[in-house]
């Protein structure tokens, strides 16, 4: 995601300076004309605004506080923008310190897989600091077809677990429907097509369907990443007293996969337990 997002603000004439924890990964940004920093504190003393996309709450966490990280160089002028899927709590920590040191903070998780990615199409799921939003309204332009400027801290890491939540149960219903629809004699292809005529006919069902009928979950969103999103969203619902059982049912399928090997295929791969 990150690799996407920053080619999009390179193609768009933005100047970015990128770190990954793995650096060589930087390396093909450097030939979109990408400038590299060595540690997470460099972009930061470099770059007015910076952007991170890491895959949990841990590595949100991690590029802040650790050693050379955000922190020891944020400071007033300067904003940080998360965009890695994470919980209210750990983006409360993260606006906390970066604020205490004179910065600005945004959270800003998107919904939109690797393609809207790549082609600017992502959904913005902004809250925390309206000023800073304003200011980079011009990169969220690029980066998405919409942004939405929730309020305070922890809004926008709500909706995006609700809305993961959702997408979740729904590919846990879809993945048992194909399947019924095969040991039952029906033709999964025509299944597919009766869905996209109807009142659930929905981009992921279009898009994923046809592979998943020949067992093939190329990696859009993966799979463990969409666990951590149950867990996530189950946890806000434990804190709200939400009775959830059927995300929790979909949690559970999400977790036999990972524990099959699936954690890196696309979040479709939840289609596997349902044979093994
Ligand atoms: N893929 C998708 O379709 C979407 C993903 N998201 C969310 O965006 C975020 C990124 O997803 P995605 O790009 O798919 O994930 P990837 O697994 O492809 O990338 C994760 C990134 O996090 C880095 N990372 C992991 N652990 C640490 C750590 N401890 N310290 C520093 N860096 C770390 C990785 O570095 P390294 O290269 O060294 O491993 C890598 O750059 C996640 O929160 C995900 O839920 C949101 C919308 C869609
Ligand atoms: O968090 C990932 C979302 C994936 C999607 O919206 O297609």
């Amino acid at each position: 995601m990150g690799k996407a997002m920053a080619v999009n603000l390179l193609r768009h004439g933005f100047k970015v300076t990128v770190w990954n924890r793995t650096l060589s990964r930087c390396d093909e940004l450097v030939q979109h004309g990408a400038s590299v920093g060595e540690t997470p504190a460099a972009v930061i003393k470099k770059c007015k605004y910076t952007i991170a996309m890491l895959s949990d709450p841990a590595a949100a966490l991690s590029v802040v506080f650790d050693k050379h990280g955000a922190l020891e160089q944020i400071c007033g002028g300067k904003g940080y923008i998360d965009m890695s899927t994470v919980d209210a709590d750990t983006s409360s920590q993260i606006s906390q310190v970066i604020t205490s040191k004179g910065g600005s903070f945004l959270e800003a998780p998107v919904s939109g897989s690797k393609k809207p990615a790549e082609d600017g199409q992502l959904v913005i799921l902004a809250a925390g600091d309206k000023d800073l939003y304003d200011q980079v309204v011009p990169a969220f332009d690029v980066l998405g077809k919409k942004s939405f400027f929730l309020g305070q801290i922890g809004n926008g890491a709500k909706m995006k677990l609700v809305v993961n939540m959702i997408m979740g149960s729904m590919m846990n219903a879809f993945s048992e429907g194909i399947v019924l629809a095969d040991k039952s004699g029906l033709d999964p292809h025509t299944l597919l097509d009766v869905l996209d005529l109807g009142a659930i006919a929905n981009p992921m069902f279009k898009m994923k369907g046809p592979a998943m009928i020949k067992n093939s979950y190329p990696p859009a969103f993966p799979l463990k990443h969409q666990q951590k999103d149950m867990r996530l969203a189950l946890a806000l619902g434990d804190e709200n007293a939400v009775p959830m059982p059927v995300a929790a049912a979909a949690n559970e399928a999400f977790k036999k996969a990972r524990s099959l090997g699936l954690g890196d295929h696309d979040f479709s791969a939840v289609f596997e337990t349902l044979s093994k």
